[in-house]
């Protein structure tokens, strides 16, 4: 799905108004009871709700929800905040509609803040996408004094103060929410690590913004769905044998550093290949056999290290290499004249992009359109260079994947995957659990094997890092994110799988 910029929301509330002939307040009626809905199942009307408006649609949903709460038995209680005098049309009518049994004030300084506790539960609906400058003065005295309550805090649309698709200015204060409930998309600020602390977790809930104009709006940024994942799926043909489903070669490991090799192959047979040749050093020839019958192990004439590349690369589908691997120079010498020689699509991880990352030739001699890098936040840096912030960031890797014609997952909490065209999609599943050793090399066994089934580079890169995030959530299921290693993923993949083919 597509991710809109805040003035293209604006453009999609506005044809949506003009599409179904309804005025803006009953669109702001339909994001208040959605809200509502939501925060009816979080919090219960024991609870004591203050609502902090400000001056425009946000403060007006806020007046909305005041009112609706209100009749749903909740104890609510209304901070109007700032000039009166330059409130929207839709916030003004909430207002009327605001029934004379629920306290309102206005804030005209900090003395007139009022006393919060833990147990208070806050909506924060002082500014959303139509936030246009830093947030300073009295707001930001307010949103200091809300991130310091130790209150629960519940963002209406956006955490305050935080810009919504470019970089906040350092100066402007920023509600620290515990929830952010969205209308009808998520917006690219949550999708940045820098802006953790602000938007907690965050939820989506629909008010029906056109689909039509959803559908033709322009953007770089998507996010991942479980319906899109499906749709890549290409289902098994009952006449089909191993050779349908491609021949991998991995190229992983070295001493000391077996296991990533043998979580790659696993994970690679694991991703429907049809055939697995791992090629590692000597020393791993009895740990792969042993650990992972299935694949076909070809050694290395180095005892600890890989230095040589096995012959007939052609038979190939894919090539996976990097988990595992170091940076010896005769490692370095056989990636070099993979670069060049392969014909085949290559999915580069771990230390062969750090080694790529030293090397300007290296990287000019990247095969255009035939390769995916699955850098960690630190290897990206290594390869493309350190940014400023994580816009900068994203902006940095669109240009390198336009320049080198590569695709690149960027891994993380929302792992971000860039084409050559330079659209970014991020992905939504996984968790936490999965920030221990070895998972990384999981995603490389996986994207392999779908490229070598013949998956496109785009397709394998979106399929491949949604199963592998579905797989860390149905191993969390199981064993919780803290007792969760990379083995477990695994062991879900065909789980994950399963849950994609289903309806
Ligand atoms: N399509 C949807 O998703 C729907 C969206 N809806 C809701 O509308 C919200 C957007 O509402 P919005 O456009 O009125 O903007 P909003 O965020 O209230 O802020 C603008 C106000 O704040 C002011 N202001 C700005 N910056 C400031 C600053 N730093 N410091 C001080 N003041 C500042 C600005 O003042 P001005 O610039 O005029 O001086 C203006 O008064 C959206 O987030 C969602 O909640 C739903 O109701 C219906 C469907
Ligand atoms: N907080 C998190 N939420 C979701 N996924 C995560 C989180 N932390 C890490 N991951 C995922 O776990 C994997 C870690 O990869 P990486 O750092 O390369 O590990 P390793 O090198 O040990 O194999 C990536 O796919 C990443 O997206
Ligand atoms: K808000």
């Amino acid at each position: 799905m597509k991710i809109l910029s805040a003035a293209q929301t604006r453009e999609a509330d506005a044809a949506t108004l003009q599409y179904e002939e309804i005025d803006s307040l009953e669109l702001m009626e339909r994001a208040a009871l959605a809200f509502a809905s939501w925060f009816e199942n979080k919090f219960t009307p024991q609870e004591h709700v203050y609502i902090f408006c400000g001056p425009g649609n946000n403060g007006g949903d806020g007046l909305a929800v005041a009112r609706i709460l209100s009749q749903r038995q909740y104890h609510v209680k209304v901070y109007l905040v700032g000039d009166s005098q330059n409130t929207s049309q839709d916030h003004n009518v909430n207002l009327q509609r605001l029934p004379d049994t629920i306290t309102r004030q206005t804030l005209h300084s900090p003395t007139d803040f009022p006393p919060l506790h833990p147990a208070t539960c806050v909506i924060d609906a002082l500014f959303g996408t139509g936030l246009n400058r830093p947030v300073t003065g009295l707001f930001a005295a307010l949103i200091d004094y809300l991130n310091n309550s130790g209150s629960c805090i519940t963002s209406i649309d956006m955490p305050s103060g935080l810009y919504t698709d470019s970089q906040t200015p350092a100066e402007s204060a920023i509600v620290k929410a515990n929830y952010t409930v969205s209308f009808e998309l998520p917006k690219l600020a949550f999708f940045l690590p820098q802006h953790e602390q602000f938007v907690g977790a965050w939820h989506v809930v629909q008010i029906g913004l056109s689909p039509a104009f959803i559908a033709t709006a322009p953007s770089d940024f998507h996010f991942a769905t479980t319906q899109e994942a499906k749709k890549l799926v290409k289902p098994r043909r009952k006449f089909s044998h191993k050779g349908t489903y491609g021949h991998a070669l991995l190229l992983c490991g070295s001493y000391g550093k077996m296991g990533a090799a043998v979580l790659a192959a696993r994970s690679c047979l694991r991703s429907g290949v049809g055939l697995l040749t791992m090629h590692v050093p000597e020393a791993g020839y009895t740990i792969l056999q042993t650990a992972v019958p299935e694949a076909m192990t070809h050694t290395d004439r180095h005892q600890k290290y890989l230095s040589e590349l096995p012959e007939g690369l052609e038979k190939y589908s894919a090539i996976g290499l990097g988990p595992g691997i170091g940076t010896d120079k005769m490692t370095k010498a056989a990636l070099a004249q993979l670069l060049t020689t392969s014909t085949s699509p290559i999915v580069i991880d771990a230390d062969a992009i750090n080694i790529i990352a030293t090397s300007d030739k290296l990287k000019a001699e990247l095969p255009k359109h035939k390769v995916i890098f699955t850098p960690h936040p630190k290897e990206f840096e290594r390869l493309v260079g350190k940014a400023k912030n994580d816009y900068d960031r994203l902006q940095d890797m669109k240009e390198f994947c336009r320049e080198y014609s590569c695709y690149i997952c960027l891994k993380g909490a929302n792992t971000a995957i860039c084409t050559p065209e330079g659209t970014i999609y991020f992905n939504t599943t996984g968790n936490a659990g999965m920030a221990t050793g070895g998972t990384g090399d999981v995603l490389t066994g996986i994207l392999t094997a779908l490229v070598a089934q013949n998956y496109s580079l785009e397709q394998a890169c979106l399929l491949g890092v949604f199963a592998h995030g579905l797989a860390g959530d149905l191993a969390s299921q199981k064993v919780g994110e803290i007792g969760m290693i990379a083995s477990d993923l695994i062991d879900h993949l065909p789980q994950a799988f399963i849950a994609l083919t289903t309806a």
